[in-house]
């Protein structure tokens, strides 16, 4: 086992720390061997898919052929549409389930604005149905957030987001409101001012607090992602072992960085701004 600490979720839900992305390109269609790899060599223990991926049907034969017992793995997918009823009842039979852990809707995009609520309240029957332990959003912004609030008997439990130091500037104000509200960050892309934008202003900051660590600079990437989120879980991915490794590591091994560093990562993350995905995100 990795001994990854788990996240304690507004309703409860303990949710593994560190998550195994299946949305990079590489793996979209086709993951069941590098699921098969995460689980059973590195020991991540929680997947990340989506219906818009569309390799669902990959990963639940993943966890089918590795033979992995329903409790010992904590299962997120997305909402893909604009029907979260039918397309849960979808992801559900492609992953061989009947019970997801953490459901999510993909993008306020996906629903008109008028109808985020009535969305949401779908998403809440869906939890009240026991077709998904938890609910939560993906790439809300505090407007869509709020519209949600208006009709919502239960909190959204997550809200997936972009994080990493080139859109601090925008996601500090997101964060902060999540964090008022309960709402715990999962964060995607952590690594990306290392490996889609390198020789930026972070660079060299993060490099000291790696020697300084004794730890590497995706290590310290994945620690500030979890630290300036207050605590929140990490999304990340490889197709290297090894690399599986060093990421579950910086969970299990690395100390925190000190509230300095946190700070001096922030400051030179706002030097620029680099968005991956979601541009509405910068709306
Ligand atoms: N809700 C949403 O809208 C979104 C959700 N996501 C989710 O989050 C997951 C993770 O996001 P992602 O952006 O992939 O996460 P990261 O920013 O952590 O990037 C992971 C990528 O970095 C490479 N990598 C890992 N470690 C290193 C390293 N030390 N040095 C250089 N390259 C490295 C990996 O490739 P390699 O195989 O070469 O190691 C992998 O392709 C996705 O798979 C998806 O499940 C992602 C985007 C949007
Ligand atoms: O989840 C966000 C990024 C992503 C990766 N693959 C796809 C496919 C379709 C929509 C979004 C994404």
């Amino acid at each position: 086992m990795s001994n990854l600490s788990n996240v304690k979720l507004n309703d409860g839900l303990q949710v593994p720390v560190l998550g195994y992305g299946t949305g990079t390109a590489l793996y979209q269609k086709e993951a069941k061997d590098s699921v098969k790899m995460a689980y059973s060599e590195a020991h991540m223990h929680h997947i990340d898919c989506a219906e818009m991926y569309d390799n669902e049907e990959s990963v639940g034969l993943a966890l089918k052929e590795l033979g992995v017992k329903r409790d010992d793995v904590f299962i997120t997918t997305k909402c893909g549409s604009a029907d979260p009823r039918k397309s849960l009842e979808k992801s559900l039979k492609l992953l061989g389930v009947d019970q997801v852990d953490l459901y999510l809707i993909h993008s306020p995009l996906l629903v008109k604005d008028t109808e985020l609520g009535k969305s949401w309240q779908i998403m809440e029957e869906l939890q009240k149905e026991g077709k998904t332990k938890s609910i939560g959003v993906s790439n809300y912004r505090v407007s869509d957030l709020e519209e949600v609030l208006k009709v919502a008997k239960v909190t959204p439990s997550v809200n997936q987001i972009e994080v990493h130091p080139y859109v601090y500037d925008v996601a500090q104000s997101l964060i902060d409101f999540c964090d008022s509200k309960g709402i715990h960050i999962e964060s995607y892309g952590p690594l990306s001012s290392l490996i889609r934008h390198p020789g930026g202003p972070v660079d060299p900051i993060v490099k000291n607090i790696a020697q300084e660590l004794g730890a590497t600079e995706g290590q310290v990437l994945l620690k500030w992602a979890h630290q300036i989120t207050h605590g929140g879980i990490v999304l990340t991915t490889s197709s290297k072992k090894e690399r599986l490794e060093e990421q579950i590591k910086a969970f299990t091994e690395i100390k925190d960085l000190s509230d300095e560093q946190v700070k001096a990562v922030a400051e030179a993350g706002k030097k620029a701004h680099h968005r991956v995905f979601m541009p509405h995100m910068d709306q």
